[in-house]
């Protein structure tokens, strides 16, 4: 039996305890947020986050971040992205030589441009980090729905040991050695889903809806492949299958976020409303940073970025994708006189 250490009792970080506590594991979670752990030890039920999901007796809920990493087979990083380097540091003491540390949220740091892995080996350096992403809300894990996702890691064996320990029969668990590519399609898909909200906000349809999924994937596959990512993880379950099921998807909360701005409401009326992180405001900047740093074009990401923290309608920014200068879709494929 795995002893995990789960940090982050948010909706994902509690479907990922519940997930593994039935594959066998004992699991302690830690909530930076007192209240929380005590409703979660008495209720035994995430309240606002995961309601009518009942949650074990043995699962632990703590505040107390060194009994949750000491003597853990292995941690799971599920605080929001903005926490990911506070969290560790927090940790950092406590982590053996070799220690898993699996991060599953998605995000890049606006200051550094860095991913999450990055931040938890610059704060973390003796742990052994993996990444676990896909297309997986955590209202349909903790139901039990079938959902498929990736672990990455740059060690076979790592990646290897995670499969077995998350996969069930109603969660299937691929690997890859493309950590880098995993978490790009990760974190900039949250940003184009922004801009699926907003369309949907706006009562455009279902043609819109697929021109964004489709036009987005490739603005994250530019930049993802472009910095070192791999095409093949752009058009699988962690690219182009997470960027469906968060545009499309009733649960995500960057596309409920920018169905709220659509409607009119501002960024901040509408973080406030999901109640829930929105992880595409923070990475808005950030992927904008990073097309400029490696001189790749993001209309879209642009105009939400623009609509986001620069007062832009979004009937202005729509106006400007679609008048755009005219190209062909795929430059490669462009007639050769
Ligand atoms: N929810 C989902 O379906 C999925 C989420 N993810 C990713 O997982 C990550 C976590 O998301 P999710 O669980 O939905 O988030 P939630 O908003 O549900 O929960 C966030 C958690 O972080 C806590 N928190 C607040 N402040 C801090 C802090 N200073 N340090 C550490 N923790 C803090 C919150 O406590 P408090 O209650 O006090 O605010 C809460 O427990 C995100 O990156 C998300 O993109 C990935 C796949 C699926
Ligand atoms: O990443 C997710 C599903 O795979 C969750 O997306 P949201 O944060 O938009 O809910």
């Amino acid at each position: 039996m795995a002893k995990v250490g789960v940090l982050g009792a948010g909706s994902w970080g509690t479907a990922l305890a519940l997930l593994l506590r039935e594959n066998g594991s004992e699991v302690t979670v830690w909530s930076i947020n007192e209240d929380e752990v005590k409703m979660l030890s008495e209720q035994r039920e995430h309240v606002q986050k995961l309601p009518g999901v009942k949650i074990p007796e043995d699962i632990r809920f703590t505040s107390d971040a060194k009994e949750t990493v000491e003597d853990k087979d292995f941690l799971v990083m599920a605080v929001p992205s903005v926490f990911t380097r506070s969290t560790s540091k927090l940790i950092a003491p406590y982590v053996k030589e070799g220690q898993i540390i699996v991060d599953v949220a998605k995000g890049i740091e606006e200051t550094s441009l860095k991913t999450l892995s990055a931040q938890i080996e610059d704060e973390i350096p003796q742990a052994d980090v993996a990444v676990l992403s896909g297309p997986s809300h955590a209202e349909e894990v903790g139901r039990g729905l079938p959902t498929i996702v990736v672990i990455g890691s740059s060690k076979k064996e790592t990646a290897i040991y995670l499969q077995k320990e998350f996969m069930n029969k109603v969660f299937r668990v691929y690997t890859s050695s493309d950590v880098l590519g995993i978490e790009l399609g990760g974190a900039l898909k949250n940003v184009i889903a922004l801009a699926a909200g907003i369309a949907d906000g706006m009562g455009y349809g279902d043609n819109t809806k697929a021109a964004l999924i489709t036009r987005g994937i490739a603005e994250i596959s530019r930049l993802g492949i472009a910095m070192g990512g791999r095409a093949e993880t752009f058009n699988g379950l962690t690219g182009i299958g997470d960027l469906i099921v968060t545009c499309a998807s009733v649960h995500s909360r960057n596309r409920k976020a920018g169905y709220l701005m659509g409607q009119g409401k501002t960024m901040q009326e509408a973080m406030d409303e999901v109640q829930m992180v929105v992880e595409g405001v923070y990475s808005t900047k950030a992927a904008v940073a990073l097309g400029k740093k490696y001189g790749v074009s993001l209309p879209i990401i642009e105009e939400v970025n623009s609509v986001l923290f620069e007062d832009k309608s979004p009937k202005q920014a729509v106006n400007d994708l679609m008048l755009r200068e005219e190209r062909p879709e795929h430059i490669a494929m462009e007639w050769e006189s």
